[in-house]
């Protein structure tokens, strides 16, 4: 019998895992592991949990619960796994403990970054075949995923499919890192992706500094939990900065001839998980000025000045003319920190005026008027799990078998096997 595939994604800031087939992950932990500080040491006290102090640690939000008496530490960073013993352990505690599954009967999917080495990707195997003797498993490129999730996703009417399709641009940005990924024909297109060192984490921190300088009271311990939540909820993309803080300058007189502040600031009421004590919050600004940093990096990064649509522009630009019309007509976002409102189009507008300029010089300079390039940026349901979601799409589609190398090929063949991961099996 075979019973569902398990896919795994693991981010820079958060991990998704759930079982292929279903349209959300079961869980969303960040990818953080809390160490025993007493390493070796056999804990003999009635109120320990473990007595083996090599099973004394925690994953997700349990490990940052258990800061006091454990190290905290995240796993990976920029997309690449760091340590990969704690990956291990993590993996392990995720299997058994949240997924509760026996890795044996299962066939598993796991994410990895475009850029990622071989080598990277035989230890992935090494691990998933010898210490978890997974069925099969394949591993799945996230961009290559992403764009599988839009073309498969819940409003796609496109039922078949092949390798040809899956082209566009995905820019995926999540907590630690955004990336501009060029696909062509289901391959990343590698010397034109582009990386920029700033992404969720850095607008949380942004919108904390904002509301601090507003003169906010923040409590110290909720600090960095406050500011993601008033980002998540409030936050969106602006057209115009200028225009945006007038908006918010302009107060009005009730009945009572009171004046009131802007209806643009919002209230956040936070409750403290420690202390339960309740803290109000005016929003104000920093509800655009944070995700700005896409297109004002300079607000952020002292050294960063290069907006997202430039970015995005000179990735396509960079990579083969037969490819470029795709790139600009299919851009998918991917991650959570797309997720504002509005982003989309104003990326789209930015990138298509970009591309309208360069078709007007070339007129100008040919006295031709070349076939117009619509941009096109697409927003989805599953944009916050797209790279899970395409996992799991993929992990229960018929041809997933077919694709996935199995626990014999490893036997016979070694991890090897698991260099390649091509999305459809040949000739498909
Ligand atoms: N509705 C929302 N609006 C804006 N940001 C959001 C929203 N929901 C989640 N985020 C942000 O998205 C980030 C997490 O996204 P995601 O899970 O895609 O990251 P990741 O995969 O862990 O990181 P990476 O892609 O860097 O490896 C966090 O910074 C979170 O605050």
């Amino acid at each position: 019998m075979n019973l569902a595939t398990v896919v795994i994604d693991n981010g820079t800031g958060y991990t998704k895992m759930g079982y292929a087939g279903n349209m959300e992950p079961s869980y969303l932990i960040p990818t953080a592991i809390a160490d025993s500080r007493q390493k070796g040491a056999t804990k003999v006290s009635n109120q320990t949990e473990f007595k083996n102090p090599e099973l004394d640690f925690y994953i997700g939000d349990e490990a940052y619960a258990h800061q006091k008496t454990h190290d905290v530490k995240t796993i990976i960073r920029s997309g690449q796994i760091e340590d990969w013993e704690a990956m291990e352990k993590f993996w392990h505690r995720a299997i058994y403990s949240y997924l509760r599954c026996e890795p044996e009967e299962h066939r598993f999917i796991l994410t990895e970054p475009p850029m990622n080495t071989p080598e990277n990707r035989e230890q992935m195997a090494e691990i998933m075949f010898e210490t978890f003797n997974v069925k099969g498993l394949f591993i799945g490129v996230q961009a290559t995923l992403a764009l599988y999730a839009q073309l498969c996703g819940p409003e796609s009417t496109n039922k078949s499919i092949s390798q040809a399709d899956l082209s566009g641009t995905v820019i995926d940005s999540g907590d630690g890192v955004t990336h501009v990924f060029p696909v062509s024909d289901g391959f990343v297109i590698g010397s034109c992706v582009r990386h920029i060192p700033l992404a969720g984490r850095d607008i949380t921190k942004f919108i904390l500094q904002h509301l601090r300088d507003r003169g906010e009271k923040i409590p110290s311990d909720d600090a960095l939990d406050i500011a993601q939540k008033v980002k998540e909820r409030y936050g969106y993309v602006c057209k115009d900065v200028v225009k945006e803080y007038q908006k918010f300058d302009k107060k009005t007189v009730d009945e009572s001839g009171r004046v009131q502040q802007s209806n643009k600031f919002k209230k956040y009421t936070h409750k403290s998980a420690v202390t339960g004590e309740t803290t109000e919050i005016d929003v104000g600004y920093e509800r655009f000025l944070g995700p700005e940093m896409f297109f004002h990096p300079e607000f952020i990064h002292q050294d960063w000045r290069s907006p997202l649509d430039e970015i995005v522009d000179n990735a396509i630009q960079s990579s083969p003319i037969d490819t470029r019309r795709k790139l600009y007509e299919n851009i998918v976002l991917s991650g959570g920190s797309t997720l504002f409102t509005d982003f989309d189009n104003r990326l789209k507008k930015q990138i298509q005026e970009r591309v309208d300029d360069r078709f007007k010089q070339y007129q100008q300079l040919t006295g031709q008027a070349p076939k117009p390039i619509n941009v096109n940026v697409s927003q989805n349901m599953v944009q916050r799990y797209a790279v899970w979601f395409g996992g799991s799409v993929l992990g229960s589609s018929d041809h997933f078998p077919k694709i996935c190398h199995s626990r014999e090929d490893y036997m016979e063949r070694g991890p090897s096997i698991c260099r390649h991961n091509p999305v459809f099996p040949a000739g498909f």
